[in-house]
């Protein structure tokens, strides 16, 4: 039965748009953008996360060895960027369709405000049928401001967006339950649930123009199913993968869409990074949280607070062993939380509403 997803994203790879040379491979560039004109001719939404600007700077200048790695990424990505969406619009245009370019920033996704302005930028353009084309903004995301990759920001972006399925195309079929190399390893075509450790079969090493690599990609492919979007991991070197993705023909890795989860909770599930404050929880109220019933996190079950916070941050509840539990928006700030430690009867910390588990 083929997928019939009426909002789609579409992440691209670095790898996928490479050649071995390190240089842009516009043949692949052309084939997936007539792929994509014929998903949005059939009256799909489409968001397309594109990498690439770093390899399309390769192309245009020689980068000086006394260049440290930052600043040569800097230097390619912003001549690239622009050859990158060039190539795009002069290859939509022949489809008569419109694209246009979203430059991000983590710092973007850290508030809820920010948030909602690039939400509401995006739907925007899908109502007037343009294809938004979005990437990092690498020439100011340097070290720790940048996204672990590409495939982080195109989770974000379809757990923003309430899309039904997230594509992602990388150079290889799929996970494969072994070293992808190796004859015997097999395709796995369908994960279901939370919490499969990927760890034994995906090595952590990366392709030659990759970032992320395949085990950060498993992760936040879990995550984006857990929040009810369906992940599709295949390769963008195969010709029709777009169209055969969608027609259920193509072999590689499925995750199944979970229950969905509200706006506000799949904002919350991405916001670990710039979660302010912490609390620790005791082993009663995480198997209370973890069970089928709607529980918000009550005093009763919470033991320390290990950093402070304000009313409406975004805090990480941690078990008793250090890991962490899950993501919630304090109901009210840390002074007020520690003067209810333990107690019964009290006020949530976190409600339901606002709480999301890993
Ligand atoms: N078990 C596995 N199954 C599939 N790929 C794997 C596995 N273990 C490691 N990999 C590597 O992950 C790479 C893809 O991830 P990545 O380098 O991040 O690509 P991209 O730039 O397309 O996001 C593959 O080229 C492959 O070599
Ligand atoms: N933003 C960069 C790509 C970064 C990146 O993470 O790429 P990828 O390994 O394809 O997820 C560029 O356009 O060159």
């Amino acid at each position: 039965m083929p997928f019939n997803y009426q909002r789609i994203v579409i992440k691209i790879g670095s790898n996928v748009l490479t050649k071995s040379n390190g240089l842009p491979d516009n043949e692949r560039i052309t084939h997936l953008v007539e792929q994509i004109a014929s998903i949005k001719k059939q009256g799909k939404e489409v968001i397309l996360v594109s990498s690439g600007a770093v390899a399309s700077g390769r192309s245009l200048i020689a980068v000086s060895d006394k260049c440290d790695a930052v600043a040569s990424r800097q230097l390619l990505a912003s001549i690239g960027q622009v050859k990158l969406i060039n190539t795009y619009s002069a290859l939509f245009e022949k489809f008569e369709m419109l694209c246009s370019q979203v430059l991000v920033t983590k710092e973007d996704f850290r508030d809820r405000l920010h948030y909602l302005n690039i939400k509401n930028c995006l739907e925007i353009l899908l109502q007037h049928n343009v294809l938004p084309v979005v990437n990092e903004n690498d020439v100011v995301s340097v070290t720790e401001l940048m996204f672990t990759d590409n495939d982080e920001l195109a989770g974000l972006i379809a757990s923003m967006l309430n899309a039904q399925a997230l594509i992602l195309l990388t150079n290889v079929d799929g996970i494969y339950d072994g070293d992808p190399r190796k004859e015997a390893s097999k395709i796995i075509n369908e994960v279901n649930g939370k919490g499969v450790d990927f760890s034994a079969f995906v090595s952590s090493g990366k392709s030659q123009f990759g970032r992320g690599g395949m085990i950060t990609k498993t992760h936040m492919a879990q995550k984006v199913a857990q929040l009810g979007i369906a992940v599709h991991i295949a390769n963008g070197t195969r010709n029709n993968i777009l169209t055969d993705i969608l027609e259920n023909k193509a072999p590689h890795t499925r995750f199944l869409p979970h229950k969905t989860a509200s706006g506000k909770k799949k904002w919350i599930a991405h916001s670990e990074a710039t979660a302010t404050g912490a609390v620790e929880v005791n082993d009663g109220a995480k198997s209370a949280l973890s069970s089928n019933k709607a529980t918000s996190l009550l005093p009763v079950g919470i033991t320390a607070v290990t950093t402070d916070f304000k009313k409406g941050d975004i805090i990480k509840l941690i078990d008793e062993a250090g890991q962490l539990v899950g993501l919630g928006v304090a109901e009210y700030g840390s002074d007020k939380a520690r003067e209810k430690l333990g107690q019964k009867n009290q006020k949530p910390l976190v409600h339901y509403d606002y709480l999301y588990l890993q």
